[in-house]
């Protein structure tokens, strides 16, 4: 292999590493969620090889309500880990210097929000932020970098990316695990069938990801806003704003060509919703067939149950199933049966499983299904579609030792 792994790391060094505990804030409160539990097994593991370490991480960005300090992210790690884990309201200051020097061996601290300093945000290049004041006062404290933070590799910032030019570099235990599956469709060949779902809101983003693997994917399985704006493509009248909610006009101006493309080129590829579900006068979930659909009624919230049951039998009978975006809106339990039926109908069979998406991948905790029954269930939102597309991720490559994984 060509890149280090926390197997090649050895014992009892003093261990940079960068993590992404970027979180869900509300009114000040930072919710747990499953980045903590993830990384929490490298940290585990560093803690445990007798390291000394110092953990860098962001949360937010500057004039957002979510921008906040790291203080109570130590204390929901520190559960995680069933260890101490101390906050230090200091990047690279003094008073970060002399918490990593009486760092003794198994010892933790987190550093303030990285975000905070100047020098993290600005998208340059490694060698640019090499030469930072944030990676060289802090690269001669550490023997080690442990890059972690696999969903935030997709920018170019100080402490994902300056590092690794100035010291030895790692990749943690969830760099290496999301790396390998998210990859997956751009580098591996299946025999059987590959399915995506498609759905969601973030209808510019799977749009782009449908264009890319157009060749790759034999299913898309249409749902959420990008079914909808699929539907209005061939004619049906849904996937217009109700309540100016602008999910769908600007989307379907932005997309119109890609999808009229898709639709052109792949026809056999896409597998449009054949019923849809809305919330009657009595606020009850019902259905409708899409020949009958008048978008001016109602607000479309999941797929029909003709089609989830459609797609469900797709993806068990797939070899390779991909997940970006969910199928309805799963959060209210009447809108879930599309995205709950197919993830059940993945988690049942044997294929192989990626899902993606902060969002939709919280949905598998919410309907009591278990992760260990996805190949992978990935915490990255934008890198996520940075792999599933084939681009680079440049917190990825600085860790390459010769250019490729
Ligand atoms: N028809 C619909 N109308 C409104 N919202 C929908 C509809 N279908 C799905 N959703 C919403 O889509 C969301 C999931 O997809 P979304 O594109 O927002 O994010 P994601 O892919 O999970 O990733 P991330 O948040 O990490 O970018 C869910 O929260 C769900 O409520
Ligand atoms: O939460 C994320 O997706 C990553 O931490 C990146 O955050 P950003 O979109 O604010 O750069």
């Amino acid at each position: 292999m060509s890149y280090r792994t926390l197997d090649d790391l050895g014992d009892g060094k003093r261990v940079l590493s960068r993590l992404d505990l970027n979180s869900p804030v509300s009114v000040g409160v930072v919710e747990d969620n499953r980045r903590f539990a993830r990384h929490a097994r490298t940290v585990r593991e560093l803690v445990d090889a007798g390291h000394r370490v110092a953990l860098l991480a962001h949360q937010g960005r500057p004039g957002r309500d979510t921008f906040v300090t790291l203080e109570q992210h130590a204390d929901i790690l520190a559960e995680h880990i069933d260890h101490p884990v101390e906050y230090v309201p200091d990047t690279y200051g003094q008073t970060a210097l002399d918490a990593i020097e009486y760092l003794d061996d198994g010892e933790v601290v987190l550093l303030e929000n990285v975000r905070m300093t100047d020098d993290e945000l600005p998208e340059r290049d490694p060698e640019e932020h090499a030469q930072s004041a944030l990676v060289r006062t802090l690269a001669p404290e550490f023997d080690a970098y442990v890059g972690d933070a696999y969903s935030a590799a997709h920018r170019k910032h100080a402490s994902v990316v300056g590092f690794p030019l100035e010291m030895d570099a790692y990749a943690g235990r969830v760099m290496a695990d999301e790396y390998e599956a998210n990859s997956a469709i751009a580098t591996r060949e299946f025999d059987g069938e590959v399915t995506m779902v498609a759905g969601g809101t973030k209808a510019t983003d799977v749009i782009e990801v449908m264009t890319t693997l157009r060749d790759k994917v034999d299913n898309f399985l249409l749902g959420g806003v990008v079914g909808e704006l699929f539907l209005r493509a061939v004619g049906y009248d849904v996937g217009r704003d109700i309540d100016e909610n602008d999910l769908y006009e600007s989307q379907w101006l932005a997309n119109r060509e890609q999808i009229a493309d898709l639709i052109e080129n792949h026809p056999s590829d896409l597998v449009y919703p054949t019923d849809l579900a809305y919330a009657d006068g009595a606020d009850e979930r019902a259905e409708v067939t899409v020949a009958e659909v008048k978008n001016k009624d109602h607000d479309y919230l999941d797929v029909g149950s003709d089609t989830a049951e459609q797609y469900a039998d797709i993806a068990a009978n797939s070899e390779a199933v991909f997940v970006k975006g969910a199928l309805g809106m799963f959060e209210d339990e009447r809108f879930s049966d599309g995205t709950v039926r197919v993830l059940d109908a993945i988690a049942q069979g044997d294929c192989f499983s990626v899902v993606g998406g902060g969002d939709t991948s919280r949905a598998i905790e919410m309907y009591g299904m278990d992760e260990a029954d996805f190949s992978h269930v990935s915490i990255a939102g934008g890198a996520y579609i940075n792999a599933l597309t084939g681009k680079p991720l440049p917190g990825v490559e600085v860790l390459k030792d010769d250019g490729e994984w």
